[in-house]
């Protein structure tokens, strides 16, 4: 995991270096302007204006070439090649500068030698997380100025290699810092990984806690918590219906069948009784055979005709075919009424459920 989390760390970094290239190559027409008003006197418009262009040109090539690698994802691993051609634009724009500008007289060396240094630190900022390109733009940045500074003998000679010594000073400065961010980002990949782990064990746990594990259905904690909330609710003219299910001599089923068959017969009646409910109805397993559904805003027509569809549904067609299991089942209803807790409510559906096995199963029998 954590290689995997240092490549994709590398790989926010290079998509960040992207972007602020981007936000960098904004700063370049003010510095432009800086050029041509300290230089416009001592050189003369037509070099200065040359170099304008073409800077202008290597500007625009470089905003699309960022452009194209934005716009298709920026991968690392597939755009590096096109990143560092991105700076090398970047850095041969300011580069043509010195070529126009470098050897004229003492003062103006003096200038472009902050200029250059100047755009070197403020470009480290944007190849921070990076670096590789920002070696690249700082090569294209340096390289003519020391062709056209290499025959001119001192002073240009001078500010070549001091230029070279501040960028081999500032590249080597900004290698720790820029590890640094690339790890901060691995620790930020680490930790949000670790945090979606956690959402999900959480939620995976909160779900085992409310679930039966054999029928899927809501457990009875779960239902017990249903129930609380709902009879906490500010009173409403919406009413709640219980029904208490009970499969008939289940008993039987494991005993001539064991206990295999018993559980898919559970699994099967639950899925059973699920599909004749709509969604906004509860239904959990209660305990061993017993079910409880809840009808939030049933009348109590409806709750009977609801009660009465599901016994049918039961005993209209065997649970099991293989072996043969046809056990009915037998329903208990109880409607909410005023100054009910859970536990009466419960007690009442399933006092009802009582008198339907007594009086012979395979019924509905209402408080
Ligand atoms: N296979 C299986 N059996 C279970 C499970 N939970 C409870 N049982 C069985 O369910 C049976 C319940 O039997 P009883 O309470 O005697 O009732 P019954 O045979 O259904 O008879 P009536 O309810 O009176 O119609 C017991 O044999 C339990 O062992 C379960 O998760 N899986």
């Amino acid at each position: 995991m954590p290689a995997q989390d240092f490549a994709r760390a590398e790989q926010l970094g290079f998509e960040q270096c992207a972007r602020a290239m981007q936000q960098l190559l904004r700063n370049a027409p003010p510095g432009w302007a800086f050029v041509l008003l300290v230089a416009w006197e001592p050189i003369g418009p037509r070099p200065l204006l040359i170099w304008l262009a073409a800077a202008a040109v290597l500007w625009l090539l470089c905003q699309l070439q960022l452009h194209r690698i934005l716009a298709r994802g920026a991968q690392r691993e597939r755009d590096a090649n096109a990143l560092a051609l991105a700076a090398v634009l970047d850095g041969a724009s300011w580069g043509l500068c010195a070529w126009a500008v470098a050897g004229h007289s003492p003062v103006l060396d003096a200038w472009l030698i902050i200029l250059m240094c100047g755009v070197g630190a403020i470009s480290a900022t944007a190849y921070l997380t990076h670096l590789r390109a920002y070696a690249w733009q700082l090569g294209a940045y340096w390289l003519p100025l020391a062709a056209s500074t290499a025959w001119q003998g001192a002073p240009a000679w001078q500010l070549t290699a001091g230029s070279l010594l501040f960028y081999v000073l500032l590249f080597w400065l900004m290698r720790p810092v820029s590890a640094r961010l690339i790890e901060g980002l691995r620790l930020q990949i680490d930790n949000e990984r670790m945090a979606q782990q956690l959402r999900e064990n959480l939620e995976r746990k909160a779900h085992e806690a409310a679930t039966d594990a054999l029928t899927g259905l809501a457990n009875r904690r779960s239902l017990d918590q249903l129930l609380d909330a709902w009879l906490q609710r500010p009173p409403t003219q919406e009413g709640l219906a219980v029904l208490m299910l009970d499969i008939d001599h289940f008993k039987a089923v494991n005993d001539r069948h064991g206990h295999g068959v018993g559980d898919a017969t559970l699994k099967t009646f639950a899925e059973r009784v699920r599909a004749q409910l709509r969604s906004s109805d509860q239904c959990a397993r209660y305990g061993g055979e017993e079910f409880c559904v809840l009808l939030p805003g049933a009348t109590h027509e409806k709750a009977l005709e609801i009660a009465e569809r599901l016994r049918a549904a039961v005993a209209s067609q065997p649970l099991l075919s293989e072996p043969l299991v046809d056990n009915t089942v037998s329903v208990g209803l109880a409607w909410m009424a005023e100054g009910d807790d859970a536990a009466t409510l419960l007690q009442r559906a399933d006092a009802a459920l009582y008198e339907a096995k007594r009086s012979g199963r395979n019924r509905v029998v209402a408080a």
